[in-house]
């Protein structure tokens, strides 16, 4: 596996297979590698000849300096388990090779709709804009035919989407299954900070995914959501931020049952912890 560091030698390197071979795919990720990741990286091989994983923790979609700052880095770690993985190419730029003029902020507000402004996009104000600003960035410099994501993420893969439309990027976006530990919590590089007692509660957020993927057609919306939240807040040290049951592409609170495509949103703060996790219904 080769290493790099800036765009032009990225853009060299990848430029003969260009045409030699039929997809070259990019699996954008901010590193603190685990198992999700790594299927990411399973799925992108099994569907392009060239992978280019990319690690870079973007300053301009933290919202919260402190979680900037403690986001884990562990690169050593990373690249051992990307060679493992078979990944071709890691891009690891620093933060003036994608920002150059950095800490002075670009120009970048794209439209993206409404569902930018709800969940995520409400609680981590301007969020997507810096995520849809270093994944274009990041598509510049690869132009993969075929980029990776996580449906833990659901949000963002929608934004993405949106972004890709928006700029008639010829860039197909895969989402990807969400992989879970064996007692069901979601994989997140953030879980590392959870203490003993942190990831015993945490638990409870995939559970009342769960109990509203199960119940989904048995119980009145209105009382499983009552029931999802009360689960949530009798356990200790979980706050909760928001759980939705929603419009898979609007993000939208469905008023009732629906036929259609239909997903539980998630995000709690355990401990001092931020976590988001979803499930897909009906
Ligand atoms: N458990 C998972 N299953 C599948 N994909 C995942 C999982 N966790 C993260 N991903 C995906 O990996 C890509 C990179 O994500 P990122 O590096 O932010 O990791 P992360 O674990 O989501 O970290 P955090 O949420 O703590 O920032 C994203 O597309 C994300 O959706
Ligand atoms: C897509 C991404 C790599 C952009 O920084 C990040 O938001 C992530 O890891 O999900
Ligand atoms: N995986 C989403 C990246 C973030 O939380 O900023």
């Amino acid at each position: 596996m080769e290493i790099i560091h800036t765009i032009s030698a990225l853009k060299a390197i990848l430029k003969p297979f260009k045409q030699a071979v039929s997809k070259i795919a990019l699996v954008p990720t901010m590193g603190a590698l685990h198992n999700g990741h790594l299927s990411l990286i399973a799925i992108a091989k099994a569907n392009a000849e060239v992978v280019v994983c990319s690690i870079f923790v973007n300053p301009t979609q933290f919202t919260d300096p402190k979680d900037l700052e403690k986001y884990p880095r562990p690169l050593a770690h990373d690249i051992k388990m990307l060679t493992e993985a078979g990944c071709d190419f890691v891009f690891m730029p620093t933060v003036t090779e994608m920002y150059p003029s950095f800490p002075t902020p670009e120009n970048w507000l794209i439209d993206l709709g409404p569902a930018e402004f709800v969940l995520e996009g409400e609680f981590r104000k301007g969020h997507y804009q810096g995520v849809t600003q270093i994944v274009k960035k990041l598509f510049d410099a690869v132009s993969p035919d075929v980029a990776f994501f996580g449906q833990k993420d659901f949000q963002q893969v929608l934004m993405i989407k949106n972004m890709v439309r928006h700029f008639n990027l010829p860039i197909e976006i895969v989402s990807c299954p969400i992989i879970r530990e064996d007692d069901g919590l979601a994989m997140s590089s953030r879980n590392i900070h959870l203490s003993h007692d942190d990831r015993m509660n945490a638990l409870v957020l995939s559970k009342a995914l769960k109990f509203v993927a199960d119940n989904y057609k048995k119980l009145k919306l209105k009382d499983l959501l009552t029931e999802a939240k009360q689960m949530i807040n009798d356990t200790n040290g979980v706050e909760l931020d928001y759980f939705t049951i929603a419009h898979d592409d609007t993000l939208l609170p469905i008023e009732h049952e629906e036929k259609g495509s239909v997903v539980a949103l998630v995000a709690a703060k355990v401990g001092e912890t931020r976590l988001i996790d979803n499930m897909l219904l009906g």
